[in-house]
């Protein structure tokens, strides 16, 4: 098979003051409402924004604000996705439930698709979340490859 790849890379800046998203499915909501608490200091240090029921309760719950977008199942997992291809999100903190069947699956593989496409930094479970929550980069200006749009598109073909 030969499946259209990007053949080049260009670059984007992560900023210093990271824009972080964070959902959880319900099934796993109370563990990344604990996640926040334990980093809560950090995560005040950068601008967050999350799914509906999400933001509310981690809004609620760590008393800063955070940018509520459709609930999920709405679309507001499309939105996120959304942000990610506008450069407009630097990070995704996403604890979906690998117990649930998933109504609204194809959104949620959209959205990691996304993620992959983009060189998204993304945390799936509270280990993850962790590590990628302590790293020396959250505070920092980090450059990252991302396909070069504009050679996809000077250089795409009719099939
Ligand atoms: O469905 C979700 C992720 O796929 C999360 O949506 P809520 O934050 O509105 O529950």
């Amino acid at each position: 098979m030969t499946e259209q790849r990007p053949r080049r890379q260009a670059t984007r800046t992560l900023p210093a003051r990271k824009r972080i998203a964070l959902i959880a499915h319900d099934g796993k909501k109370a563990e990344l409402l604990a996640w926040a608490e334990r980093w809560r200091d950090t995560l005040a240090r950068h601008d967050l924004v999350g799914t509906g029921t999400t933001a509310q309760r981690v809004a609620e719950t760590l008393g800063l604000e955070v940018h509520g977008l459709m609930s999920g199942p709405l679309g507001g997992d499309q939105q996120i996705g959304a942000r990610i291809t506008e450069s407009r999100l630097d990070m995704l903190v996403f604890f979906w439930d690998p117990f649930a069947p998933m109504p609204h699956d194809p959104d949620v593989k959209a959205l990691l698709r996304l993620a992959a496409l983009w060189n998204l930094p993304v945390a799936t479970n509270a280990a993850s979340a962790d590590f990628i929550i302590t790293s020396p980069l959250v505070a920092q200006e980090v450059t990252v490859n991302v396909p070069d749009a504009n050679d996809w598109l000077a250089t795409r073909r009719d099939p």
